[in-house]
């Protein structure tokens, strides 16, 4: 099963962008999506390569974000694919079955379609405000993971749901009640000065058990 917390980058060069990828794993964190837009090709394939290269030495899960065409190339073990990004089938005939295929939902009728197509995680979100992207769908809250995940349970859909934007520590035991399997979080990692002991602290709360 995926781990519980996924770690998004952030910075507006390479450098940046690397530095704070090897200071997340340095943390603790598992699993690394690489999200780094507007940017050329080949910017994003010498990122992309170092990228995987410590996720390797890291022994963690290194996906990309939006472009299934990079990640085919550089070896990555899967993608995150939005709703306007390319199709997840399309996505998937390209990667192959034993690639991780992540997308996006911010309603039932998109987690339904995107796990009809064959993902094989759920970003849904955002449940907060966040600045760390642009055009935010509407927000869901808690109240909102509450009707998605009782939707999914009655209609028998088991594809984990990671909870995603603007999430802090505070939020974690009400999120995990919904039952989402785990978070996907960039800037709470990202600014923190105490990186390790926050991530220690988000896994403890992660794998707490909670009653649902
Ligand atoms: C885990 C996870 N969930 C949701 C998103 C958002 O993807 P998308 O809607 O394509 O937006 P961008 O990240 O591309 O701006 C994500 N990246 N990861
Ligand atoms: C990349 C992304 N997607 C979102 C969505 O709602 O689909 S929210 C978001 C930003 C996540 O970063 P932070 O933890 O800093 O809020
Ligand atoms: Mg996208």
């Amino acid at each position: 099963m995926f781990n519980k917390l996924q770690y998004i980058s952030q910075g507006e060069t390479a450098e940046k962008q690397l530095y704070n990828i090897h200071q997340a794993l340095d943390a603790g964190c598992k699993w690394i999506q690489m999200r780094f837009k507007n940017q050329t090709f080949e910017n994003r394939i010498i990122l992309a390569e170092a990228v995987k290269n410590l996720c390797e030495e890291y022994l963690a899960t290194f996906i990309v974000n939006d472009d299934v065409l990079l990640a085919h190339k550089i070896g990555a073990d899967g993608v995150h694919l939005g709703l306007t990004d390319m199709n997840i089938l399309a996505a998937r005939a390209i990667l192959g079955d034993t690639k991780i295929i992540g997308a996006t939902a911010n309603t039932f009728e998109d987690l339904l379609l995107q796990t009809k197509n064959g993902c094989d995680y759920i970003g849904l979100g955002p449940f907060q405000f966040t600045e760390t992207k642009e055009k935010l769908s509407p927000i869901l809250g808690a109240e909102g993971y509450v009707s998605i995940l009782n939707k999914m349970k009655s209609e028998n859909i088991t594809t984990p749901v990671y909870a995603i934007g603007g999430i802090t520590l505070e939020n974690i035991e009400s999120l995990m009640k919904t039952g989402v399997h785990g978070i996907a979080v960039s800037g709470m990692i990202t600014k923190s000065l105490q990186k390790e002991k926050l991530v220690q602290q988000l896994n403890d709360k992660l794998h707490a058990d909670v009653i649902i």
